[in-house]
């Protein structure tokens, strides 16, 4: 990469997330290789994002004190002069995330954060609030680009390819970066990078189909082996990272099942939510379900940690870690910025990678991605059970942003009763009347 490196302009929507030191830090780690001139927080509470921001100022003053700071609410503080957006909302937040998980389980079926009823509500939660970051990112800073996080990134993809097709936003999962890398340390890998993968699907519905190294060397085999004794979970080799996430665990394990299904391929850990979806709803506690958890986990170590540096006035010991959540974000913007032709995997509009799949989808495949963003790899013909499937959760994620465009309640009703994870159309109904009263700040009035 050329030495002279343009410095980047970078504002965080969403600056309140738990998600957002960890990006801090990882792009502080990176700054070798992506230099940033100003950092910026924007969030539409200011007192959450406060908690977060003043840490930050602390953490950027004894490590990078040359990045121009800023956390603001205001949008065009925000959004001017702007290279990237990383997003990372939460419509709701947690509040809103532990009805999508609670009221399903009321009629028997699984509440999940992005699978299923509960991502439905989600995404009609989403779908505006992403939107107008576009339009934010569009009228103050129109060469930048959107790097998106926020969930679900299926509805939220499909939304913005129908409503923003000509937007520069590009729509990312790092549930399969997560995976790679357990998948790595089964192998024995320093890094996920050391693989070479083929994959494809919808966010949070894919399956890997061949992994080589660098060498040519097929690690698929070595793979199936553990993951049909073990699933994704490390106990195989000792401990795992997720031990204290019960919920993870869980999931992780059940890949073993999920595996079964196809041994030509390695499915991503969502796919149990479609396949064992009665399973995963008797394992819940309806009293606490995993957005419990994490407001007991991970938001309570983020800003426990954030709280006492500002009270230490000093991050000199802090114990924030790099997660795999935010070195993708990182590798994203400096393909973009310095035109690296990085291979990742995005979701991307099919428009025939998959040849025998709806051009009109928004898949995600490995990717070839530069300063004009991404191109998509072709990944040929796919068998019919997979094919199947995604028909039948595109229509569910396509009817629920025609859904939210038409404020049509006939057209949500379709998507509850196309999913997988619904049992019928009695159910179905059930659970859209419940969220409809539980989202009633958040979702348009339908009719
Ligand atoms: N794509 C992926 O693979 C992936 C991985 C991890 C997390 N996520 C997503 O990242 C997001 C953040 O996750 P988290 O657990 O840190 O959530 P969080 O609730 O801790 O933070 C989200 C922040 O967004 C803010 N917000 C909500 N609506 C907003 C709006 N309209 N405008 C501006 N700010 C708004 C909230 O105030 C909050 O501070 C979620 O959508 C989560 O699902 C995605
Ligand atoms: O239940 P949560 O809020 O902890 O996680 C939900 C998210 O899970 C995936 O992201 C994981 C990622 O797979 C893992 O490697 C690590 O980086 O943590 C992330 C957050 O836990 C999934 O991809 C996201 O879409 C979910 O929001
Ligand atoms: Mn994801």
């Amino acid at each position: 990469m050329s030495k002279e490196l343009k410095p980047q302009s970078i504002v965080i929507a969403g600056g309140g997330s738990t998600f957002t030191p960890e990006i801090i830090l990882m792009l502080l780690d990176n700054a070798e290789t992506l230099p940033i001139r100003t950092l910026k927080l924007y969030d539409n509470d200011p007192e959450r994002q406060k908690i977060v921001a003043d840490a930050v100022e602390i953490i950027l003053s004894e490590r990078a004190p040359h990045i121009e700071y800023l956390a603001t609410t205001d949008p065009k503080e925000a959004f001017t002069d702007i290279d990237f957006v990383m997003a990372h909302i939460r419509v709701g937040k947690y509040a809103m995330r532990e009805q999508d998980e609670k009221i399903p389980l009321k009629y028997g079926v699984i509440g999940q954060e992005t699978c299923g009823p509960g991502g439905i509500a989600y995404g009609m939660r989403s779908i505006g609030g992403v939107l107008e970051l576009v339009d934010y990112m569009e009228r103050y800073s129109p060469d930048a680009w959107m790097l998106n996080y926020s969930n679900p990134a299926a509805i939220v993809a499909e939304a913005t390819r129908k409503l923003r097709p000509n937007s520069k936003i590009l729509n990312i999962c790092d549930m399969p970066i997560g995976l790679e890398s357990r998948m790595a340390k089964v192998l024995g890998l320093e890094s996920r990078k050391e693989m070479d993968v083929r994959y494809y699907g919808l966010n949070h519905f894919g399956w890997w189909t061949d992994i080589h190294d660098k060498n040519g060397n097929d690690l698929m085999p070595k793979l199936k082996e553990y993951i049909s004794k073990h699933g994704f979970s490390l106990e195989g080799l000792g401990k795992d990272p997720k031990e204290n996430d019960p919920s993870w665990m869980d999931t992780y394990r059940k890949a073993k099942d999920v595996y079964q299904l196809d041994p030509y391929t390695l499915p991503n850990t969502y796919l149990k939510y479609y396949f064992f979806p009665d399973e995963a709803a008797e394992h819940s506690d309806p009293n606490f379900t995993r957005a419990n958890e994490v407001m007991a986990g991970r938001e309570k170590r983020v800003f426990g940690e954030c709280m006492r540096i500002t009270e230490m006035k000093t991050a000199k010991d802090t114990k924030l870690e790099v997660g795999a959540h935010a070195s993708y974000i990182v590798d994203l913007a400096r393909a973009i910025a310095y035109n690296s032709h990085e291979r990742m995997l995005l979701i991307v509009p099919n428009n025939g990678s998959i040849v025998n799949f709806d051009p009109t989808a928004m898949v995600e495949i490995p990717c070839i991605v530069g300063s004009n963003g991404p191109e998509p790899l072709t990944q040929g013909e796919i068998p019919r059970f997979q094919k199947g499937l995604m028909e039948q959760q595109v229509a569910v994620e396509k009817l629920v942003v025609e859904a939210w465009v038409e404020k049509s309640y006939q057209k949500l009703w379709q998507a509850f009763a196309t999913s997988k994870i619904i049992p019928n159309a009695k159910v179905a109904k059930d659970i859209l009347d419940n969220m409809i009263e539980a989202n009633k700040d958040f979702w348009p009035e339908l009719h």
